[in-house]
């Protein structure tokens, strides 16, 4: 069973502000609350996709009780760890372009964590565990690599989709999956990044240092994706952007919907790109029928890695 983790979860507030004034006063337009966070988007699309998923973290206060109550309604199986302190609300704001403001998250006690933590003895290695986005404050940037340990001996399939510090403490760990998009690849190497062959050039240090499964995403640039000994590059299909947020957790998403239908590498990373382009045309994150369609119509290429020009 494929079970996501998120330890920060948000409301996320989607407000149109066009134009938007900084330090001036901006009334919004079109308001829309949905429930976000790395691991939870991951959840909605892998059930939207009819796979069976459970969605793990922690959820408190009147925005938590928020989150559960859609996801419930939505059919997305969850068991969150209540905390005391409320979930954060992140700001998306719409207009020429998207500005983002994510909140630090609720405050996390050690008996908060242990409870979690405790949930996580009882997976397999028939299981996956999807360990997305940013941390609360409270929990150290090695948060991950301490579930990473002591999930080891259990061979449990870890899949990992977050940035900064929190990212750079995994590399090295044997991961099934990791989908950093090529910003937080450059981050991580402490470079820029903005072609695909400098992203080739990266993500095949990541496959070296024992990824299974590397997935760079690059907005409307598309996608490459290293596995064994292939690279593969996609372009996103055609259509019109309305909210890029969730894309990147759509395309993890739609990559291990894949792996659980039993397609081959190529098309698992073709239902991933279908799956983040078709939330990227959407208001809310896309609907199973739109990412099936779009499935149809992402060109890809595919070499050995070694003729890669
Ligand atoms: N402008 C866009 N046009 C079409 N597809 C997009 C666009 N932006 C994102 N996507 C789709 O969503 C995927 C993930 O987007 P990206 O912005 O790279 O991830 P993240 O949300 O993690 O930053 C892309 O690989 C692509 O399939
Ligand atoms: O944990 P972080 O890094 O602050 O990110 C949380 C935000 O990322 C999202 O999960 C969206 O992520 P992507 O756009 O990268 O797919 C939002 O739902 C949420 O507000």
């Amino acid at each position: 069973m494929i079970y996501t983790c998120t330890l920060n979860p948000s409301i996320d507030y989607i407000l149109t502000v066009d134009p938007f004034t900084y330090g001036g006063l901006n009334r919004g337009t079109q308001p829309n609350y949905f429930p976000g966070g790395k691991g939870i988007n991951v959840s909605r699309i892998l059930t939207r996709l009819d796979v069976t998923q459970k969605a793990l973290g922690f959820l408190g206060g009147f925005t938590g009780d928020f989150i559960r109550n859609a996801l419930t309604s939505e059919g997305v199986d969850h068991l969150f760890t209540e905390v005391t302190d409320a979930t954060r609300i992140n700001l998306k704001l719409k207009g020429q372009q998207e500005t983002e403001i994510n909140g630090p998250g609720a405050r996390i006690k050690d008996t908060e964590t242990e409870a979690f933590i405790k949930q996580l003895d009882q997976l397999t290695e028939d299981d996956y565990l999807v360990l997305a986005g940013s941390l609360p404050n409270d929990l150290p940037d090695d948060f991950y690599l301490q579930i990473v340990k002591r999930l080891r001996e259990r061979k449990v399939n870890l899949v990992l989709d977050t940035s900064s510090e929190a990212l750079k403490k995994m590399v090295g760990e044997p991961l099934f999956l990791a989908k950093p998009n090529h910003h937080e690849l450059g981050e991580l190497f402490d470079v820029e990044i903005t072609t695909k062959k400098e992203a080739i050039h990266y993500a095949k240090q990541l496959l070296d240092s024992g990824i299974k499964h590397v997935i760079i995403s690059m907005g409307g640039d598309g996608a490459i994706y290293l596995h064994e000994d292939k690279l593969y590059q996609a372009d996103v299909p055609e259509g019109t952007v309305i909210n890029t947020v969730g894309a990147g957790d759509s395309t993890v998403a739609g990559f291990l919907a894949g792996i659980d239908r039993g397609y081959t590498p190529e098309d698992a990373f073709r239902l991933a790109v279908a799956s983040g382009s078709a939330t990227a045309f959407t208001k809310d994150l896309a609907t199973k029928k739109d990412m099936e369609t779009l499935f149809n119509l992402v060109e890809m290429k595919v070499n050995d890695y070694q003729n890669n020009d």
